[in-house]
């Protein structure tokens, strides 16, 4: 036998050849509506209800860095990253059980502070948090919740359903949570140098970091669309298909075209990217695009309407229509700024978990 280092197959290519061997199991729920492949699993409890159930794992140096990272945030973070996969099924969030792993010197207050942030969430977004499991761990914090929600079978929104001339919307802004990694990432490497040559710390730095909160923020405190959700159930907006932005837009919308078999056109002038991120990015010299279409854990809603929905999506300011669903031979193409079509397929996808 063979092994083969999972960096070859990257981390989808990983959970293809996991689903393929977990595949037989689902044949024992006939109720099971999707297993793995869209953002939460769904089965239908009885003949008017969907439950959806999700999973998201925060690894230490992966996810989180604690020199950076307030663990009330982390707390609030791991729970909306997860209320985020339940609305992306156009459902609401009701239970949530938690697994931590934790070093055994980390002090227990730290560990009330990180559940503090998740209770404190849990409480904005009338979810219960309902039970888990505590380990020690020998590197490094882990944090995983998993949580449940429901739907009808009337609201259920897949990644697959998005139709050939359907509209490609998005919600909030994009890139500010790349921005923000970029600048705790610069406040640290700053913390790490003056520690070393045994200077006291140099508060202008600081006073950079007071300029970008609204980016800061996006990455240590998402918000979970929860909103939209509720916007979409008073205007009776069904989307015909829905997934969260976790691993970034190229890669996300990859997953919802797959799942639907079609193609998508996006253009790139019209992608709301968060004002302060363009100068965060002219601080580093990057570019602000490719924050927004690469950079992931945005966690907004991206999800497409039929065009004769066009006026009650216009209606809510923040969601914006950035491109049109296609057919599937069109491949995924994205206008840049300068008017070139560029083929979504040769680029930089986004976040995986084991890219070479
Ligand atoms: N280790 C695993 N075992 C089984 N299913 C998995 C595993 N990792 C991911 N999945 C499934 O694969 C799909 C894609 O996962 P992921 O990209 O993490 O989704 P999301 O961005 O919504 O969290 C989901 O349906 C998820 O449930
Ligand atoms: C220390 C640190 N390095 C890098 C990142 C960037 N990052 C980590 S995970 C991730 C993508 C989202 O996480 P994932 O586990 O893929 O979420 P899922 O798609 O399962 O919801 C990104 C952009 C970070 N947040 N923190
Ligand atoms: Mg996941």
């Amino acid at each position: 036998m063979s092994y083969n280092p999972i960096s070859e197959i990257g981390e989808f290519g990983l959970i293809d050849r996991l689903a393929k061997i977990t595949a037989p199991s689902t044949k024992q729920r006939p109720e099971l509506i999707e297993g793995i492949g869209d953002d939460c699993a769904v089965w239908q409890s009885d003949e008017s209800v969907v439950q959806v159930a999700t999973t998201d794992i925060l690894t230490e140096h992966v996810h989180f860095d604690l020199l950076t990272t307030p663990l009330h945030h982390l707390g609030s973070k791991a729970i909306s990253v997860n209320v985020s996969d339940i609305c992306a099924m156009n459902a609401m969030p009701d239970y949530a059980v938690i697994s931590i792993a934790v070093p055994p010197k980390m002090p227990v207050e730290m560990v009330e502070e990180l559940y503090k942030g998740m209770n404190h969430a849990a409480e904005i977004y009338g979810l219960a948090i309902a039970g888990g499991d505590t380990s020690s761990s020998a590197s490094g914090l882990f944090i995983s919740v998993s949580m449940t929600g429901t739907t009808t079978p009337e609201l259920l929104t897949l990644r697959k359903g998005a139709s050939p001339g359907d509209l490609i919307c998005v919600t909030g802004t994009l890139g500010g949570s790349t921005a923000g990694l970029h600048l705790l990432q610069r406040e640290k490497a700053t913390m790490i140098e003056q520690m070393r040559n045994n200077e006291p710390y140099n508060k202008e730095v600081m006073a950079e970091l007071q300029e970008y909160t609204e980016a800061i923020r996006c990455h240590l405190l998402p918000k979970a669309r929860i909103d939209i959700i509720d916007f979409f159930s008073e205007e009776g907006i069904v989307p015909t298909a829905m997934i969260d932005i976790s691993d970034g837009l190229v890669s996300d919308l990859g997953h919802l075209c797959r799942r639907s078999g079609v193609g998508a056109k996006i253009d790139e002038s019209k992608l709301p990217v968060l004002p302060e991120a363009r100068a965060v990015a002219e601080e580093f010299q990057q570019d602000v695009f490719d924050w927004a279409l690469t950079g992931g854990e945005d966690y907004q809603l991206l999800f497409t309407v039929p065009k004769s929905q066009y006026d009650l999506i216009a209606s809510h300011r923040d969601i914006t229509v950035i491109g049109e669903i296609s057919e599937k031979e069109e491949g995924m193409m994205l206008t840049d700024i300068f008017g070139m079509t560029i083929d979504m397929a040769d680029m930089k996808r986004g976040f995986d978990h084991f890219a070479g």
